[in-house]
């Protein structure tokens, strides 16, 4: 999976609020091209050596940068930053030229650059993510921790459709159930169920470098008896049945399987599926109800819903 820089030139009173609609809005981390740090004096007992480059560094204003991964949200999610930026303009921030710029960001470059401003996140209950070059000492003995690189493939585990998908099967998973992960990413779904006592997990991705990622954090989290990791264009040619199908994908995705999604389930199985733009809801909750399923459960986080339905014992 490619990565995409967003580059926005505002002013230094939006750093702050900028900086939190990228936060949430899945950037790992943001980093501000302030040309006030050119002339600051610095602190240099430690013998640090300062090399700040001008020529990165905007003539006015300044310059506040994240990575977001290239996936079929970048659309939305780029849209969804625009606008909340230009929301500031209500609370009378100064937004400067408020120009906003995407490029692609190289594999070797992006890959140490965000690990800088990715630290532990506790996203539901149970589970905190940690990345893997991180210690980490659990705070609760019930604590479930999943380590994550997630390279090149999305899933930082951050992310509100990862956080909701992740909520959904702390509360659907029973011990010894059967999983399918559709769009699996860095596996991170897989790795939760398989913690939550799943006891056959099939984590799917189309990607390959998904399927590279996911399989060294299965073995990273240990999980590697539980979940198998394969290359699959959504359900297509999986057989059933299992308790729970989770899927963190596009709607225009999950309207195209969920016939495949309830021939694969047990009676009484769940399907979740999360990476729902609100827009696209109701069109989602239609094409369950008429692929046969009962929607349990739509939840809410900005503007992305993820649903539990499930197939009638
Ligand atoms: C939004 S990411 C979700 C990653 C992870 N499950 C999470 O929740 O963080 C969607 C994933 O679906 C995969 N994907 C997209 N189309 C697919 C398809 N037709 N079949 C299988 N996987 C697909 C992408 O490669 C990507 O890894």
């Amino acid at each position: 999976m490619k990565w995409s820089e967003i580059c926005i030139h505002t002013t230094q009173e939006a750093i702050e609020p900028i900086s939190h609609i990228l936060h949430e809005s899945g950037a790992s981390g943001v980093v501000i091209e302030d040309p006030a740090d050119l002339i600051k004096e610095r602190d240099t007992t430690f013998g640090e050596i300062y090399q700040l480059n001008a020529d990165d560094y905007p003539e006015e204003g300044v310059i506040v940068k994240a990575y977001l991964p290239v996936n079929s949200f970048l659309g939305e999610t780029v849209e969804g930053i625009k606008e909340a930026i230009n929301g500031l303009l209500v609370y009378d921030f100064d937004l400067g030229a408020n120009k906003v710029t995407i490029s692609e960001v190289n594999e070797e470059e992006w890959a140490t650059a965000w690990k800088k401003y990715y630290h532990p996140v506790k996203i539901s209950e149970r589970f905190t993510i940690v990345p893997t070059w991180e210690n980490y000492e659990k705070v609760n003995t019930d604590e479930l921790i999943i380590e994550l690189d997630p390279g090149m493939a999305f899933g930082t585990g951050t992310h509100p459709t990862t956080v909701m998908s992740l909520q959904g099967l702390e509360r659907t998973v029973k011990e010894n159930d059967t999983v399918i992960d559709v769009g699996t990413g860095s596996g991170v779904l897989s790795i939760g169920a398989a913690m939550l006592g799943a006891k056959s997990v099939r984590a799917l991705d189309l990607d390959e470098v998904a399927v590279r990622s996911a399989r060294l954090n299965v073995k990273l989290n240990k999980v590697q008896d539980a979940v198998t990791v394969a290359q699959n264009n959504l359900l297509n040619n999986i057989e059933g049945p299992v308790d729970v199908v989770v899927a963190n994908i596009l709607a225009e995705i999950i309207v195209r399987f969920v016939d495949d999604a309830y021939a694969v389930l047990k009676p009484g199985g769940s399907f979740i599926t999360s990476g729902i733009i609100s827009a696209k809801k109701e069109e989602v909750k239609e094409a369950l109800v008429k692929a046969g399923f009962v929607i349990e459960e739509v939840t809410m986080m900005e503007d992305w819903v993820a649903i539990i339905a499930t197939k009638q014992a």
